[in-house]
């Protein structure tokens, strides 16, 4: 896939935000080593299904959940694995496996990215569905969580096969999804005209046009305006409304570093910069780059339009990721996989506050690190929802075929945002906990509630 399409359909996502001025001094770059002798770097690491479980049985312990509940919730509902043909440009067959998983269904269809990403499993998709059935909850959306993926490096293939790829696999997912059923969206390596190619096969099947099956799909074929960036100016969203609660800071001159410069990663750093903070750092798989006074974004967007990479932008100096997650900067957003703040470089993160735009970057010990080093965390459940909050507004839109404007999707966004915020930050007071832990008991609250009210099990 190349960079440009990743960027399409990029637009101001400043007009009309007031940023606050806060006095703050520049603080130097450090470059760190792990300390000698230190080999936790070499111990297994967590995969994201057991993250999600550790995380999901400490709620359940938390809550005092019951236990058929709590053995009904920690698994998913139903799992698709398909095998799938695709000829490719040289002649060849090669033979692809791709997934979608319904996590739960008890608040209505469900609803989750498609990724393409060569170490896609199994269970890397049940934890993503799993954590999406907590996000639609908090949200207060009619949706269960689900998400599927196809083991793929989507930079290794032409368009053609792209295409072609895509097409396959939708055909084999096409009876597991619907407007009533499933509806996917984009997730890492997938884009706008992946989800188009999605929509028109599935339509293709039914002999007529199904907007509704997928969201993230191009304005032009019944998408909506603002999907595009609206997980990372949700991210600015509920990351601004937490500095001035927490900290008594706005946006103005804070210090950002943003790990993962894809979709979520790049409108993250535009819409903080635009309203006034210093992003000084942003990198991609390929390493990052650093700037002490704020890095051009605008300027940046181009040049990773132009080379596929922020790596060689004239604007900044380059550094590794390893070292973006430990600079001394306010704010830490960790866009890009699971599993990045660990045990092992959670004692020299620096940040004072990590907003989660990636599902699932934090490990559960990592998360204990970081409270105790009075760190907080805003938990990737609120602080990245804003693509499934535009996405459902396209999905609604879809369905009434009557379609609202800009403005109007980005209020609605907002507020329903800060509303289920507000009502985490009220059980963190109410019960004594961290805010992932308020997050997930609104959610599994929520969610004990229709399971009840069904009568899913006696
Ligand atoms: N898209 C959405 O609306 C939503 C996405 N999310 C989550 O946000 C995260 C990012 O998704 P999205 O932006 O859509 O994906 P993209 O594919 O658009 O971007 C992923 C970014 O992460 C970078 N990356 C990949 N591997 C590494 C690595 N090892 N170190 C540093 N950077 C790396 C990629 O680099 P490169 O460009 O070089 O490949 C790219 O910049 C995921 O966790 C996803 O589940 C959550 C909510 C909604
Ligand atoms: O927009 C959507 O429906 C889902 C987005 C997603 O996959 C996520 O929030 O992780």
């Amino acid at each position: 896939m190349a960079k440009n399409e990743t960027m399409e359909g990029r637009s101001d996502a400043s007009a009309g935000d007031a940023a606050q001025v806060i006095d703050r001094q520049a603080q130097p770059r450090v470059v760190t080593t792990p300390p000698p002798g230190d080999r936790s770097a070499e111990l297994p690491r967590a995969t994201a299904y057991e993250v999600a479980q550790a995380q999901f049985n400490m709620v359940a312990d938390f809550m005092d959940l019951d236990p058929d509940l709590r053995a009904y919730l920690s698994r998913p509902q139903r799992e698709l694995i398909v095998h799938f043909p695709v000829r490719m440009d040289s002649g060849e067959m090669r033979i692809f496996t791709g997934f979608r998983v319904h996590h739960n269904t008890a608040k209505g269809p469900t609803k989750g990215g498609i990724r393409y990403h060569p170490d896609v499993t199994l269970d890397e998709c049940r934890a993503l569905a799993m954590w999406m059935t907590w996000k639609c909850a908090l949200m207060n959306l009619p949706y269960g969580g689900a998400k599927g993926g196809v083991i793929v490096d989507p930079h290794d293939l032409s368009r053609g096969e792209l295409e072609r790829l895509t097409r396959r696999y939708a055909t084999e997912i096409s009876f597991f999804i619907g407007p009533e059923r499933d509806i996917p969206a984009p997730d890492v390596g997938t884009n706008a005209q992946i989800m188009a190619w999605i929509m028109d096969t599935y339509s293709m099947h039914r002999g007529y046009s199904i907007p509704a099956v997928i969201t993230g799909k191009p304005v032009s074929i019944g998408g909506t305006v603002g999907r595009e960036y609206a997980t990372g100016l949700g991210i600015t969203y509920v990351t601004r409304a937490v500095l001035k609660q927490r900290f008594g800071r706005g946006l103005e001159d804070i210090r950002v570093a943003i790990q993962g410069f894809g979709n979520v990663g790049s409108w993250t750093a535009l819409s903080m910069h635009e309203r006034g903070a210093r992003v000084v750092a942003v990198s991609d798989r390929f390493g990052g780059v650093f700037n002490e006074k704020g890095l051009d974004i605008r300027h940046l967007m181009r040049h990773v339009q132009e080379t596929g990479s922020v790596t060689g932008f004239a604007g900044g100096e380059p550094l590794s990721n390893r070292e973006l997650l430990e600079l001394p900067v306010d704010v830490l957003v960790p866009a890009a996989l699971e599993g990045q703040i660990t045990r092992e470089n959670a004692p020299r993160i620096q940040a004072s506050l990590v907003a989660e735009g990636a599902n699932g970057p934090t490990t559960p010990e990592a998360d204990r690190i970081l409270e105790e080093r009075g760190i907080l965390v805003i938990p990737d459940i609120i602080c990245n929802a804003g693509g499934v909050v535009v996405s459902y507004f396209e999905w609604v839109q879809g369905l009434q075929s009557y379609f609202w404007n800009e403005s109007e999707i980005r209020r609605r966004m907002e507020q329903t945002l800060l509303d289920n915020l507000e009502a985490v930050i009220g059980v963190t007071v109410r019960r004594g906990c961290n805010l992932r832990t308020a997050a997930y008991v609104t959610a599994i609250e929520r969610i004990s509630e229709a399971v009840r009210v069904r009568g899913f099990y006696p």
